[in-house]
This record gives C-alpha cells, sequence and structure tokens, in this order.
C-alpha cells in the first residue's frame, strides 16, 4: 500500500517527539501532556491505522536555574524556551529528512517555534494551520504576560523587534502562509498585528456563521490553494470547547465541537500534504481525573484523524 501522504515516503512512518515541557508558561502541569497521551496508548493506536512509529522516550531537555534566567524586559524564562525550542527544531528537521512524520506532543506552545521551524528547514513553503483559542502571535512589544506560549508566531514570522536570544529563529515564514481556525481570545495587541499584516483568520465567529467544511475549505484556499504545498498543522487544544478539553491551561468558552476538532484534522488528513502535526497544551494536572482522562483520550483521536483515521 502507498502511502496517501505526498511527502511521505514509504513505509510510512511518524515520529512520536515528546515534548515534556512548560517553561513557555506559568502553570505546572503541562509538562505531563506527553506522557499521558503516550501511556494512553496512542502508539499501538497509530500503529492499527498502518503506521511504523518510532517513540524512544520523551525528549530529554536541559534544565537553566531560574536564576541564570532572568526576564528580558518581561519574557520570562527566554533562555530556556529559546535553547529547548532549538534542540526541538533540530529533532523535527531531522525527522522530517529522513523522511518520517514529526507528530510532536507539548507541552506548551512554544514549543511550535521549534516544530514550524523544524518543518520550514527541509519544506521551506510549508504552509501553518493554526488551529486555537489563541492568537499566539504577540510580539515582544505586545505581549501583556510575558509568557512565550503566547508568542511563537510573532518569532516565526519576524514580527516585533528581534530578541538577540532568540537570533536562531529564521523568520522563514511568510505572513500569507499561516491561517488560524477557533480563535476567541485574542489580545488587542494581536488584534492590530493580524490587521496590519493582513494575517487571515476564521474565528468562531466564522465557524458558526460558514460552518467547520466550509471553513477548513477557505483557510486552505488561502494558504494552499493549488493544494501543492506542505502543510505543518498546530493544534492547541484549548480550540476545543472546556467542555470537550478541560485540562487545559488557558481554557476559553464557545470552542470548537468534538466534532468540528475531528473534521479539521481528518480534512488536512485528506489532502495529502501534511508533513508535520503538533498537539500542544494538555495539561493532566488541570481539573479531575475524569476530566483529565477526556481530555488525553480527545488528544489521541485528534492524532488518529490527522493520520488518517476515517469514520467508515
Ligand atoms: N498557547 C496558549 N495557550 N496561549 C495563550 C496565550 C494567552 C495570551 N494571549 C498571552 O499572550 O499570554
Ligand atoms: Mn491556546
Ligand atoms: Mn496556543
Amino acid at each position: 500500500m502507498s502511502s496517501n501522504l505526498r511527502f511521505l515516503p514509504e513505509p510510512k512512518t511518524v515520529a512520536i517527539v515528546g515534548c515534556p515541557f512548560s517553561g513557555g508558561q506559568p502553570k505546572a502541569g503541562v509538562d505531563k501532556g506527553p506522557i499521558h497521551l503516550v501511556e494512553a496508548g496512542l502508539v499501538n493506536q497509530l500503529e492499527g491505522l498502518g503506521w511504523k512509529v518510532k517513540f524512544d522516550g520523551h525528549h530529554l531537555f536541559e534544565d537553566i536555574n531560574a536564576q541564570d534566567d532572568p526576564p528580558i524586559g518581561i519574557l520570562k524564562n527566554p533562555r530556556l524556551v529559546s535553547r529547548v525550542t532549538q534542540s526541538v527544531a533540530n529533532v523535527v528537521g531531522d525527522h522530517i529528512k529522513n523522511g518520517e512524520l514529526p507528530v510532536t506532543l507539548g507541552g506548551d506552545h512554544s514549543l511550535a517555534m521549534g516544530t514550524i521551524s523544524g518543518s520550514l528547514s527541509h519544506h521551506p513553503n510549508t504552509c501553518v494551520v493554526w488551529v486555537d483559542a489563541h492568537a499566539d502571535i504577540n510580539s515582544i512589544e505586545t505581549t501583556e504576560s510575558g509568557n512565550i506560549h503566547g508568542m511563537p508566531l510573532s518569532f516565526l514570522l519576524g514580527i516585533g523587534s528581534s530578541v538577540p536570544e532568540f537570533d536562531w529563529v529564521k523568520a522563514l515564514l511568510r505572513t500569507d502562509s499561516l491561517v488560524y481556525i477557533g480563535l476567541r481570545d485574542v489580545d488587542a495587541g494581536e488584534k492590530a498585528i493580524l490587521r496590519q499584516h493582513n494575517i487571515k483568520a476564521f474565528s468562531m465567529h466564522e465557524v458558526d456563521r460558514y460552518g467547520i467544511g466550509k471553513v477548513v475549505e477557505m483557510a486552505l484556499d488561502h494558504v494552499n490553494p493549488n493544494r501543492d504545498r506542505p502543510i505543518h498543522l498546530s493544534f492547541d487544544v484549548d480550540a476545543l470547547d472546556p467542555s470537550v478539553a478541560p485540562s487545559t491551561g488557558t481554557p476559553v468558552r464557545g470552542g470548537l465541537t468534538f466534532r468540528e476538532g475531528h473534521y479539521i484534522c481528518e480534512a488536512i488528513y485528506e489532502t495529502g500534504l501534511l508533513v508535520a502535526m503538533d498537539l500542544m497544551e494538555v495539561n493532566p494536572s488541570l481539573a479531575d481525573s475524569v476530566s483529565v482522562e477526556q481530555t488525553v483520550a480527545v488528544g489521541c483521536s485528534l492524532l488518529r484523524s490527522a493520520l488518517g483515521e476515517t469514520l467508515l
């Protein structure tokens, strides 16, 4: 059987990049997300879909003492986040070079600075579909929290003043190569950035108006009109409604339904253009055990949908 993914040779191989990292935001526990996803049986589930699965333990990150990592401006843990995401960029890039599909499990969404850099290093023409309640595009000038998980896209796009600590991030992503789905909690400074750079976003308002089928089609028409560019799917579990995925650090009501979230993954798989996926912000320390189990299960099932599971 030949791979249904255009940029992936046979035998179709997924490399799980578990990233137990929480330094891009203040809540403990999000570093346990990847461990829970793997313990829930993710590897077997993907093998069940016909994938060869590579997973040899979670990524080990260097640690930097808090006192050695004072804020830059108001950015918190800047050196730690920079080094960790740089190592993730190398790992993800290497998997793609080896002909594998990297699936990165977060951990907080600052990790996407690494994963997307990794994708772009091998496929410079990659477009990004960012599924999130948040825009994660604050610059050093606009961030109010100083949490870098709210900022990865500004670095990747080269928006705002550069922060020397993040010099390794090559601003290789073009503003017309990014599209959002699911936004509903966007900071004032971020709204200004989206407007100024004409960045395409389908908020929950558009999901309500057009339906998810049309929204995904319009999103792909924007970044990938000829359906020939590699796609990096970065999925923040908080894009889903908190009733669907409660265990996450920054839940926002009014989110995607279970089916809408899965539809996005199914439709991206159907393009045959997926080259990398992130599943971020699962935090098993937040909420009760039933909610945790529910959130972890939904994370696994989103990943299965993006890797070809169908309903029939
Ligand atoms: N990946 C996330 N969950 N991001 C939440 C970001 C929230 C807020 N916009 C901030 O800059 O801090
Ligand atoms: Mn989010
Ligand atoms: Mn996010």
